[in-house]
């Protein structure tokens, strides 16, 4: 018997990928699951997908329904994580529990209420083991938050080159999105008639709520952790699921293709879940797609000295669900890779 997960915002995008890989998680048992408006409906009816769980009931999302299980995963909007973390603690409940959201992932409190609005709930450990620092306190945490999907592609896209000093602190990132990492609730800016024949960009001028978290993951791998300077331009594009990102950053005085290659390669040896492609070969949202993988590749740009890195993943998966269980692995104690998938679906 494995432990018990409960599970809010089960009826929503990132719910429905976290149901499919716990389905193929051997240590870890579906518990209650809950949601906002479709409480009340079966399972089936929001992820027809998952027959398994058709008949499964959606509950309230109260700390009722939550409490009594040894994981609880937040699916839910942000601004919505805070209220149910304080009310478990307070009754003693101690789950291990992960946030999806945003509400989390911020350490400075300036920077969360310039681009949420909202009071600061407070930084939790990060789910993103890659990132140097972060694998170590994950490690028997109780509490996880889990980074944004562009920002996830954007910083194993450029870390190792500026924790190597090899580009300077001046990063571009362009990211092309699916349309699923804006949830399943309609948007005016989704527009299917509109979306499906367009890509679009949003959020341009450093206004997109994950240029900070970019910016914080980046400046943390530096030797001096000067802030890096960050101008990040998310595009949407007509595909369900999928990020490629891609950034470049002047390079540093004498590097060269063969040292930047070599850190990269050290960079990802160990990691199970990224990928440092052949030279030539490029990432691409279909290498990566439903897999909890990342795609990363390298070139120079020697007319204009700069580097050029680009990453693709899975939003829903390496970029949400597949990065909340990989992180759940290692504060639970089981190897990392336990359950998550590594290949994709291709062509
Ligand atoms: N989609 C993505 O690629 C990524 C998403 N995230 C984050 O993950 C979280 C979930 O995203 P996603 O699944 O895409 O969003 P969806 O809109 O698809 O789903 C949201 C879920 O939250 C529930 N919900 C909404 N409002 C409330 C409420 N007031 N009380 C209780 N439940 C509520 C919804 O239930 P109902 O429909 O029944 O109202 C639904 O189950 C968000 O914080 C998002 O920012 C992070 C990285 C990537
Ligand atoms: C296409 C689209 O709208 N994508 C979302 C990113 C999804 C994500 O990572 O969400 P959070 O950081 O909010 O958790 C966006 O750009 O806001």
């Amino acid at each position: 018997m494995g432990r018990t997960v409960a599970l809010a915002g089960a009826s929503g995008y990132v719910g429905g990928e976290v149901l499919r890989l716990l389905l193929a998680h051997p240590e870890l048992d579906i518990g209650t699951l809950t949601a906002g408006d479709s409480a009340g409906d079966q399972l089936g009816l929001h992820h027809p997908h998952l027959p398994q769980l058709a008949e499964i009931p959606l509950r309230e999302t109260t700390v009722t329904n939550l409490a009594g299980h040894d994981v609880v995963i937040l699916a839910l909007p942000h601004g919505q994580s805070a209220a149910i973390a304080t009310e478990l603690d307070q009754r003693g409940e101690a789950p291990l529990i992960v946030d999806c959201g945003a509400d989390f992932r911020l350490g400075d409190t300036e920077q969360w209420q310039r681009y949420y609005g909202t009071p600061h709930a407070g930084t939790w450990p990060y789910g993103l083991p890659e990132l140097p620092g972060a694998r170590n306190q994950l490690t028997q945490t109780a509490r996880i938050a889990v980074p944004g999907c562009h920002v996830t592609a954007a910083t194993l896209a450029l870390f190792p080159a500026l924790a190597a000093e090899l580009v300077a602190p001046d990063v571009t990132v362009v990211s092309v999105t699916g349309t699923s990492g804006a949830g399943k609730a309609p948007k005016p800016h989704l527009h299917g008639a509109e979306v499906m024949g367009a890509a679009t960009a949003y959020g341009v001028g450093g206004t997109h709520r994950h240029t900070p978290e970019i910016v914080q993951n980046l400046s943390g791998v530096t030797p001096t952790a000067d802030p890096v300077a960050v101008s990040f331009t998310p595009v949407l594009a007509p595909m369900p699921r999928g990020i490629l990102a891609t950034c470049s950053a002047p390079l540093a005085p004498d590097t060269t293709e063969t040292h930047l290659r070599s850190v990269y390669e050290s960079a990802y040896a160990d990691e199970p879940f990224v990928t440092l492609l052949e030279p030539g070969v490029w990432p691409s949202t279909a290498m990566t797609l439903a897999a909890n993988t990342a795609a990363v590749q390298i070139a120079v740009d020697a007319q204009a000295n700069r580097l050029v890195a680009l990453a693709s993943l899975d939003n829903l998966t390496k970029g949400t669900a597949g990065a909340a269980l990989q992180s759940v692995n290692i504060a639970l104690g089981h190897p990392e890779t336990t359950g998550l998938p590594m290949a994709a679906v291709a062509p």
